[in-house]
């Protein structure tokens, strides 16, 4: 059995890969990262080591790696006799890997089992995007290479943080993990994953994960920007910090308890494990990296302004979101492109515009004018 994975950075090696391997498929790793795919080649094993407490370390072997910018035939050799697709790239560079999958899916015999194909990433819907950007390309082609994969959206959990450049290809990853994925595709013949949790609608569990995990995070991130911290596991310390994270949390297990019927007691449990999960000072994860891409953490259906208009649509407090909205429109990091853009925008277009552009709110939008008055403010 053999699994092709798309982007084998942090997530991709210390989870998707891992997880994959254990299941007892060869994973074939694609990226574009010459150094990183030559790494790969040159490795026969790689550790994941996981810190805090329970963690153990895990040796991943029987990998392979293939540069997809350099040898796109190979990658399209290796998707047409694989049985599972999977991508951990970022969601915006889906529309990249659509045009490698599509080579393989023109080369797999009609007569094999479908391609199992699963997009790991932090959106909702990111399989279907997915499957949107092969279907564009294929055009009146797509109806003989349909039949050839099956798409099932997923969200994944593990805090993985940037490595170390002295790591190697070895990644220093958190004990927990939660890997759920939308089971109606694959006709009862589901891929081997151990520990994935396979569920008939994935709604709920991926807003749960976005709007709670992410939420949470990216809170974290910019308001400990804010108060000059760098670390995850010290922003939570920080007293304004955790009661920021703390309130923004509150908002959005309100939505997520009033339109997917959580209990309380269950949201107030998951938020009580993330906080710890953050806290865990084995982790060196930072605030740069939890905050990266700011215009994309600030679009229409990601983790501040997607629960946030939600919220305000039904009347739910959204202060403590806004706030966070407050604090990322403050994320200046020169290394991050987004980053830089943001600040460029908000200098040269005014309030309303700016949020109609970031935000995808309209001016109807109750959250609209709220937001509005936040950007106004970020750009005195
Ligand atoms: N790190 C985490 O804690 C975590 C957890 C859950 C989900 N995710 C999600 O997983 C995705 C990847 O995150 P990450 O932290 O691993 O980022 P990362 O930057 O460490 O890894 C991304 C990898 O994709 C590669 N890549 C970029 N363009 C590519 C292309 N065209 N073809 C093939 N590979 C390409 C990069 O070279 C890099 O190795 C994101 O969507 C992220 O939100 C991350
Ligand atoms: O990967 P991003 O940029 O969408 O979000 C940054 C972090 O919040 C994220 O990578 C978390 O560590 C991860 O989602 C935990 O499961």
């Amino acid at each position: 059995m053999k699994a092709v994975h798309f982007g084998a950075g942090n997530i991709g090696r210390g989870f998707v890969g891992l997880l994959l391997h254990e299941g007892g498929y060869e994973v074939v790793f694609s990226d574009v990262a010459a150094p990183l795919v030559q790494a790969l080649q040159e490795a026969e094993s790689y550790t994941v080591h996981e810190v805090g407490e329970g963690g153990q370390d895990r040796t991943v072997t029987n990998f392979r790696a293939v540069n997809s910018a350099e040898d796109p035939q190979s990658v399209a050799a290796e998707v047409a006799s694989a049985e599972v697709v999977t991508t951990a790239v970022g969601p915006t560079i889906l529309k990249f890997i659509a045009p490698h999958i599509l080579a393989g899916l023109r080369e797999r015999s009609p007569e094999a089992v479908p391609l199992q194909v699963m997009a790991c990433e932090n959106a909702i819907g990111a399989t279907d995007t997915l499957r949107v950007h092969l279907r564009e390309l294929a055009g009146d082609e797509w109806d003989e290479l349909a039949p050839r994969a099956v798409f099932a959206n997923t969200a994944v959990d593990r805090i993985v943080p940037g490595q170390p450049a002295e790591g190697g290809i070895n990644v220093t990853v958190e004990p927990f993990f939660e890997w759920a994925i939308e089971q109606g595709a694959f006709g009862g013949n589901l891929p081997l994953i151990p520990g994935a949790h396979f569920v008939d609608e994935l709604g709920p569990y991926i807003e749960r994960k976005l709007f709670t995990v992410n939420t949470g995070h990216a809170t974290a991130a910019y308001l400990g920007v804010q108060a000059g911290i760098e670390k995850i596991a010290d922003a939570l310390a920080d007293e304004q910090v955790a009661a920021g994270v703390v309130r923004a949390l509150e908002e959005t297990s309100g939505l997520l308890v009033a339109k997917h019927g959580f209990s309380v007691e269950e949201m107030a449990t998951y938020r009580s494990t993330i906080l710890d999960r953050f806290r865990n000072p084995a982790l060196p994860d930072t605030v740069d990296r939890v905050g990266r891409q700011p215009l994309r953490k600030l679009s229409r259906h990601e983790r501040l302004i997607g629960p946030a208009a939600e919220a305000a649509e039904r009347g739910l407090p959204v202060d403590g979101l806004l706030d966070a909205v407050s604090a990322a429109l403050a994320f200046d990091l020169e290394s991050d492109e987004q980053a830089v853009e943001m600040k460029g925008l908000l200098a040269e277009v005014n309030a309303e515009a700016f949020t109609e552009k970031v935000t995808g709110l309209t001016s109807a939008h109750p959250l609209f004018a709220r937001v509005a008055e936040r950007v106004e403010a970020a750009r005195r």
